[in-house]
């Protein structure tokens, strides 16, 4: 029965199109391609027979038709999804009847479904087009696999986040977030927060093991970058991202915290960046009003630049996990877990400590692919292994620099420079030389003097003083900085990049 090309042993087939397809064409259908798996069946429905489709069909030839139609998910091209449908027919209404039963029975046995969801919009972000993606893309494919959703369109920037430490969220099955990177964000550091308050874990604890959440996590992208949806989807598109939602897929992944002495700074999921996207999020953060091609303008701007930055990085080393980030085979349609050990108490941990002139300090704890660069920043970086990847661009000349982003574009090798390193980390810790030497206890403290280096000494050829942290698209105030990964602390409701079938597998 897991097989709808089996009930063309019993029943008539045909497209309820308005063309209405030939028989012959169905039934070709049927045996070449339509074979669906019930756990990617969307809804099956009892399908109304009107008087137009009666006369104008062979099935006038039926004493009395009966018929029902399954909706289901059919592959499209570049990793889209799309709903599509079929309609069977027969002359019985029990047998009819039976299968309806029989494939709603097995529907209701899928119990990783959502029924009733969260929803959040961001009206503003992206192009702006966040409330009318999720009204004319989303909601019908929810009713018709009967989602039902509480929505709130955000009026204010952490209105998602703070909603989700008040909300009574026991009710859900899972949140939707309807907007960018920056909206994800937000409800990820809801749900882990309040997930950590629930528990009484201190979040301001380095150290501290954080508690899994037990809610999945939707993107609906309608945002400016949408890395997370694109590196863990395959592509960013609405209508995918909700049928990935409703068959109820689950995606384990990783999340770094930031701290900074003791005190939590954030979360992050995709980029951790210091210098070249550091000075791109700050100097676009100005231009927001531009819309998308901030980024492309900040992007030029901070490349012509052309600034370093000095400091001390120090990281401990993923040896748990199997493959390395210069892995040729990219970790795309992964998302099981490749931890191969834990680390034993008896193990000891060796932290390596690289002291340098960077134009580029970036922490991708997945490959960061977006349409901008559509294998990402680090192409292996495995979405829930408990590491991240650490890539160091040295000092070098603007020419080398521009080579190294090209190589983001095609299927040359980025990581293959004299002057970039890559390492897979479990944590890692960056000081930069200016504020290490005076760096105190507060951050207040550290923010004041971070202004006054910066009126000591103006902008020289290269080096400056500081850079500031992009943090999955948001600054972070502090330079020094502590990373850990924490293994598969969330879900998405996603499967990862799947792999296209070949011709041959097609065949
Ligand atoms: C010559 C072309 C080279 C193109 C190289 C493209 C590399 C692009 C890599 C993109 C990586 C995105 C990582 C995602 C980060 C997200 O957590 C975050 C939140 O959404 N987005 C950003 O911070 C937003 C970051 C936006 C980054 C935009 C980078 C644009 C670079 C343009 C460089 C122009 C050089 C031109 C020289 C003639
Ligand atoms: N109603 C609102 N008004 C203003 N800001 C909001 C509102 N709702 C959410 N935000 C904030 O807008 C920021 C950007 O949102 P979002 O990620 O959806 O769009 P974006 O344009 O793609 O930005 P990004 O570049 O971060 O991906 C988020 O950090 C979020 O906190
Ligand atoms: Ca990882």
């Amino acid at each position: 029965i897991a097989r709808l090309a089996r009930l063309r042993d019993f029943l008539w087939c045909s497209d309820i199109s308005p063309f209405n397809i030939a028989f012959s064409y169905c039934f070709s259908v049927l045996t070449d391609t339509c074979s669906v798996p019930v756990s990617e069946i969307i809804t099956v429905e009892e399908t109304e027979i009107d008087e137009k489709h009666y006369h104008s069909g062979k099935w006038q030839k039926m004493a009395k038709p009966y018929a029902f139609t399954v909706y289901y998910v059919k592959r499209a091209r570049r990793h889209r999804w799309r709903c599509s449908h079929v309609t069977f027919w027969c002359t019985e209404e029990g047998l009819c009847n039976q299968w309806i039963q029989t494939l709603k029975e097995l529907l209701e046995k899928l119990t990783c479904r959502p029924k009733h969801l969260l929803v959040y919009i961001n009206p503003f972000g992206g192009k702006r087009q966040g409330k009318r993606i999720y009204e004319q893309k989303v909601v019908p494919l929810f009713n018709l696999a009967s989602i039902t959703a509480d929505v709130i369109v955000t009026e204010h920037a952490n209105h998602a986040k703070d909603s989700l430490f008040e909300i009574n969220i026991e009710k859900y099955d899972g949140v939707v977030c309807v907007g960018g990177d920056g909206m994800f964000s937000e409800v990820l550091h809801g749900l882990i927060g309040r997930t950590q308050r629930d528990c009484g874990v201190d979040q301001n604890n380095p150290k501290a093991s954080l508690v899994q959440c037990n809610l999945r996590i939707g993107i609906i992208p309608a945002g400016s970058t949408d890395c997370v949806c694109y590196a863990t989807v395959g592509v960013n598109d609405p209508v995918t991202s909700a049928l990935h939602i409703i068959i109820g897929d689950s995606l384990a992944m990783d999340v770094s915290s930031v701290h900074h002495n003791n005190t939590f700074l954030k979360y992050s999921v995709s980029l951790l960046g210091y210098g070249f996207y550091g000075d791109i999020l700050r100097d676009s953060e100005k231009k927001r009003w531009m819309g998308l091609i901030r980024y492309d303008l900040s992007g030029f701007k901070t490349f012509l630049s052309h600034h370093c930055y000095e400091g001390t990085v120090a990281f401990l080393p993923a040896q748990h996990t199997v493959g390395s980030p210069r892995d040729k085979k990219s970790s795309f349609h992964g998302a099981e877990c490749r931890q191969k050990k834990r680390l034993g108490s008896e193990e000891v941990e060796e932290w390596k400590v690289i002291q340098g002139k960077f134009l580029a300090i970036n922490a991708a704890n997945m490959s960061c692919a977006c349409p901008r660069s559509p294998k990402g920043l680090s192409p292996a970086a495995h979405l829930a292994d408990g590491s991240s990847d650490l890539i160091l661009v040295r000092k070098c000349s603007r020419l080398n620099f521009l080579r190294y982003l090209i190589r983001h574009t095609n299927q040359d090798d980025q990581f293959d420079f004299a002057f970039v390193e890559v390492y897979r980390v479990r944590k890692f810790q960056f000081t930069s030389k200016h504020v290490d030497d005076e760096d105190g206890d507060l951050k207040d403290l550290g923010k004041k003097r971070f202004g006054q280096i910066c009126s000591d000494h103006p902008a020289c050829c290269c080096s400056l003083p500081n850079s500031t942290w992009n943090c999955d698209g948001e600054i972070l105030n502090n330079s020094a900085i502590e990373v850990r990964v924490h293994c598969q602390l969330l879900q998405l409701f996603a499967r990862g990049i799947e792999e296209t079938p070949t011709q041959e597998a097609l065949s």
